[in-house]
């Protein structure tokens, strides 16, 4: 994310690169009006859902300039809460969302070399779903030794291969994206292209309140003056 232009506002959120934070009571009140939105549409979205719902209490604007786009990544960090919403404003861009590699492969490089996964969730879609489900199965169900479900797992995964993107979308200004869900970012990850043009991308987050000093919890609260929420009119 070098390069990029970065601004956050409301509480710390410091993993991306450490970037001064300004309280959302500090900010410019149109600022405010596009955090509203994404409170909105988070809602919106995460209303009905098993998991617990947080209100975003962060924002972090992320300039595009000409010609640069961001990689493939997960915003899957510890202090965040499972609902990320980003609003897009300027030039077009592309979103990918793919499943990680070594999800897809069953397999993960390290220091030494090419190794199977310690624990492979298989999901759907991934390389030889079926025979790994299966494998995986009589491993579970105690028909192979955990030597035996390795040794089989050996035998059918053998190359790496990339993993490609399972959505694609247009962003375009104004439009608003909502990634809800733990898992998601735990065996997904995106990547954002934009067409070339400048694009600001202003996306909100919630950021666990007990791992930012007590001192600084204010940053994250603000109220707008009442009529002022967005509310999908
Ligand atoms: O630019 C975007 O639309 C998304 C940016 C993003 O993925 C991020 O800031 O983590
Ligand atoms: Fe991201």
């Amino acid at each position: 994310m070098t390069g990029h232009f970065l601004k956050n506002i409301g509480l710390p959120y410091s993993f991306v690169v450490p970037v001064q934070s300004e309280a959302f009571m500090d900010t410019h009140p149109d600022v405010l009006l596009a955090h509203s939105r994404l409170v909105w549409i988070t809602k919106k979205i995460a209303a009905g859902h098993d998991e617990e719902y947080q209100e975003p209490n962060e924002l972090l604007l992320v300039g595009y300039k000409k010609k640069m786009d961001m990689g493939y990544h997960d915003d899957g960090e510890k202090v965040l809460g499972p609902t990320v919403a980003t609003l897009s404003l300027g030039a077009t861009s592309t979103m990918f969302l793919r499943m990680k590699t070594k999800y897809f492969t069953g397999l993960h490089q390290t220091g030494n070399g090419i190794n199977l996964l310690k624990d492979d969730p298989v999901l759907p879609g991934c390389l030889l779903y079926d025979s790994r489900r299966a494998l995986k199965e009589q491993y579970e169900q105690g028909l192979l030794t955990e030597l035996e479900y390795d040794e089989g797992r050996r035998k059918i995964l053998k190359s790496t291969s990339d993993s490609f993107p399972r959505i694609k979308m247009e962003l375009h200004h104004g439009h608003m994206v909502v990634m809800h869900g733990a898992d998601l970012q735990r065996y997904y990850e995106h990547s954002v292209v934009p067409d070339g043009g400048l694009r600001f991308a202003a996306t909100a987050r919630y950021i666990k309140e007990h791992t930012v000093k007590p001192e600084d919890i204010w940053m994250g609260r603000y109220e707008l003056p009442s009529g002022q929420a967005y509310s999908g009119e």
